[in-house]
């Protein structure tokens, strides 16, 4: 047993998996071999969803009945919508309601008690999570708003990520609108081994239902650290704004306080994540198109400064949250919704990768090097 000790388990391999690749001296990520460039441009996420989960790419008729049990699996209990509420009346961040939410949705599902390795069941489970995450998010923000929740469209004509924008708005998507939610969700499906897909994967080793692998995922992926970037970069552009500053010296302030810039850095890119490449692309078109381009002036002013400044050279890049929220604020998505939407994509990821985890399970458990106390002597309460 080697005693050398791995801060942040940097490097270490825990297990084999064939759902995704991260090259990240490459900059390059591939699903089952496919490149994300392929798949943001070609594929839905229903289709990625398939492909993780199935390990193909599905035919014609396979992706229309998967559609199809996806759709009908869209609506959720009253109980559930009426916590929404009351979480949003309360002012609960989001995410907070979505973790809370999707909890007690296992309460409905008919297949929670089912046998741990009946991996049929487990999957069933698994496509009414990823189902009912947007209406549960649509519910909230609507309930925040002061509004009636939508009923889900149970048509699988409209897809996964028109019916969560249906929701939202209560209006069919416009073509623009329901494409770029698509191509985000098949952006944030899947990622190796990151924190929150650990953080299911170990919950997974236990054996616990995937209810519980799921809301552990959701956790993990709230902090500023991981998916909570996406929000903290929307926020960050929102203070230059306010403040009527220019990016580059508002940078230049925060990195000489010693602060970190949200969007940039990755364990695993030490270039500039693929993902930011095409949500820049995509945050481009919308620019040219609606002659909206602040967030996409600031957010290069400030990419570019930093590269002048050497920190891509460093292997301090863009990563996938730090163009997103620009992207998603075309759509007039308020920002504290922008985590929840990479759940909303990447609870698909989870259920995957929990499944293969299980296939060949062995419980996880790292250790401590203990830098305790070694020989203290109890003292009675008292003479404490
Ligand atoms: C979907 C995702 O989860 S993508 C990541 C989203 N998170 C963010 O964007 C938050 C900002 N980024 C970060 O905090 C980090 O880069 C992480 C958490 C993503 C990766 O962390 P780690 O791999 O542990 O890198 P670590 O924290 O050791 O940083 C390495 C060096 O880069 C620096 N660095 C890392 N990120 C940044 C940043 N955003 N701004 C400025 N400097 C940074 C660190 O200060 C450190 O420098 P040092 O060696 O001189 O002390
Ligand atoms: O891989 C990581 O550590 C974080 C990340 O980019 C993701 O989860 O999409």
């Amino acid at each position: 047993m080697s005693d050398e000790l791995l801060r942040g388990l940097e490097g270490v391999l825990v297990a084999e998996s064939e759902l995704s690749h991260v090259d990240g001296q490459a900059g390059k990520l591939v699903y089952r071999g496919y490149d994300i460039e392929t798949l943001a441009e070609e594929a839905t996420y229903e289709e990625v969803l398939y492909l993780l989960w199935h390990g193909d790419l599905p035919t014609r008729a396979e992706l229309s009945s998967f559609r199809e049990a996806l759709a009908a699996e869209r609506a959720v209990d009253d109980a559930v919508l009426e916590t929404v509420t009351a979480l949003a009346e309360a002012g609960e961040h989001p995410m907070a309601a979505l973790r809370t939410a999707t909890s007690m949705l296992s309460a409905y599902d008919p297949d929670v008690d089912a046998d741990p390795e009946d991996r049929e069941r487990a999957l069933a489970m698994g496509r009414r999570i990823t189902a009912k995450v947007p209406t549960v998010l649509a519910a909230f923000e609507r309930a925040r708003r002061g509004e009636e929740p939508v009923e889900p469209d149970l048509d699988p004509e409209l897809s996964h990520a028109g019916n969560f924008l249906y929701m939202l708005t209560g209006a069919e998507p416009d073509e623009v609108s329901e494409e770029t939610m698509d191509m985000a969700l098949t952006l944030h499906a899947e990622h190796g081994l990151n924190a929150s897909t650990f953080t299911a994967v170990v919950i997974g080793s236990t054996m616990a239902d995937i209810y519980s692998c799921v809301v552990g995922g959701i956790g993990a992926l709230s902090g500023a650290l991981h998916g909570g970037a996406n929000q903290d970069v929307m926020e960050m552009l929102h203070e230059i704004d306010d403040a009527d500053a220019d990016p580059v010296e508002w940078a230049t302030a925060r990195r000489e306080a010693g602060g970190r810039i949200p969007g940039f850095g990755h364990r695993v890119y030490k270039v500039k994540d693929p993902r930011a490449n095409i949500l820049e692309g995509k945050l481009r078109d919308l620019s040219a198109s609606t002659g909206d381009d602040k967030w996409l002036r600031y957010t290069t002013s400030i990419e570019a400064y930093l590269e002048d400044e050497g920190l891509v050279e460093k292997g301090i890049a863009p990563n996938v949250d730090f163009y997103s929220g620009s992207v998603y604020d075309h759509f007039g998505i308020p920002m504290d919704l922008y985590t929840p939407i990479f759940a909303m994509s990447r609870v698909g990821g989870w259920i995957a990768n929990v499944l293969q985890y299980q296939a060949d399970n062995r419980i996880l458990r790292p250790r401590y090097r203990y830098v305790g106390e070694t020989d203290a002597t109890f003292v009675p309460l008292d003479e404490r």
